[in-house]
Order: C-alpha cells, then structure tokens, then sequence
C-alpha cells in the first residue's frame, strides 16, 4: 500500500490484561517486546461520508492457548459498519454484541467479512503465518476501546485445541447492563 496517511504498530507490552495467562504472557515479554500487528492506513478526511481504508497485518504466536489478537473495539459512532477482505494467512473475525453474544466469522486468502454497526471486533491470528487483511470504514467512525475494558474483557476467549480452535468463557466478563446495551445501539448519529 503506497501512499498511506498513517502507520502504527502494536508490540506485546500494548496487549497487557488481554490474556488469562499472565505468567505465559510474561515469559514472552521476557524474551522480548515484539510487534504482534502493524496498521497501514489512508484517511482522506474525517467527514461521514468519506472511509478510511488500509492494510492490517497479524504475526502468529501464542500467549498459554490464546492466539494473538488486536486490541478490539466498538465504532464511537457505534452503528457505524467495517468490512476485512483477508489476504494472506489464517484467522477469525471476533464479534459480540452490545447485549454480549457472540460470534465467529473465518478469515482466509479472498474472504470478505462484514462487520454490522454496533458489534464490537477483534481479529484473531490462528495460523502460523501472518494474517493480511485489508480493512474499511466510515471515515467518522472513531474507535471506543473501553468497552471491553468496562467488561473485564470480550465474553469468549479464542483458545487452541488440537489443530483448531474452539470458545470458552472469559470469567472475567462482566455482562453490559441492559441500559447500557440499549443506548449503544440507539445512538445513532
Ligand atoms: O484498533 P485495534 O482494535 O487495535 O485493531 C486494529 C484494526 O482495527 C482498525 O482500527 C479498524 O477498525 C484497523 O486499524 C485494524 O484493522
Ligand atoms: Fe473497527
């Protein structure tokens, strides 16, 4: 991607409290604080009916059974929509909604996942190659990353199994209450 507005990368010390192991998460920080993702971005503007568009790329690694992952967030405009296509490399596209369920769409080479107003998303690597993939969004969409915080984390953790992945729960996860849940899907601007 040529001619990008902005470049930022997340290194493993960004991703502190995202994982339930944390004494794996501290032997990997021992070995060294390494970039886990990086984000190519354009952002013409920030006007509503512009979009912002770049190219996210995952390393694969391991933090106990947990995969890597992006921090997630949910829009600050929250109705506010995104799209991934996937490049290279194999991953999931983890979404929860405002009142907490769950769900999983697959990542591959010339997939595109859709990303409806007001879920909250996370990528995750679970390959053993990096995860491309190129992204979308209204141009004033913002980005609210304490909503996962508020909810001690994302209700399911993406473990390994095998050669797979499977859900569990999160027992940090502290349900939104109902009000909560109900402004976020009604603030739309
Ligand atoms: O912003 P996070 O949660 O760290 O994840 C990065 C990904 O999300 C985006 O912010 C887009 O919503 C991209 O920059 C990138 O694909
Ligand atoms: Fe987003």
């Amino acid at each position: 991607m040529s001619n990008g507005t902005g470049h930022y990368e997340k290194r493993l010390s960004d991703l502190a409290g995202l994982y339930a192991d944390q004494t794996a998460f501290a032997a990997l920080l021992a070995e060294g604080d390494r970039v886990v993702y990086d984000v190519t971005e354009f952002r013409p503007s920030e006007k509503a009916g512009d979009v912002i568009f770049g190219v996210t790329r995952m390393s694969p690694g391991r933090i106990g059974d947990e995969f890597f992952l992006t921090r997630g967030h949910i829009h600050a405009k929250s109705d506010r929509p995104e799209i991934y296509y996937g490049q290279k490399g194999t991953g999931l596209m983890q979404l929860e909604s405002p009142d907490g369920e769950t769900r999983i769409v697959e990542i591959g080479p010339q997939t595109i996942c859709y990303v409806p107003p007001y879920w909250i998303h996370r990528s995750v690597n679970i390959g053993d190659e990096d995860l491309v993939m190129v992204f979308c969004y209204p141009a004033d969409s913002g980005q609210d990353y304490g909503i996962i915080e508020r909810s001690g984390g994302m209700r399911h953790r993406v473990v390994a199994v095998d050669d797979g992945w499977t859900l569990t729960d999160n027992t940090s996860y502290v349900p939104r209450p109902p009000e909560v849940a109900a402004a976020l899907v009604g603030n739309a601007v």
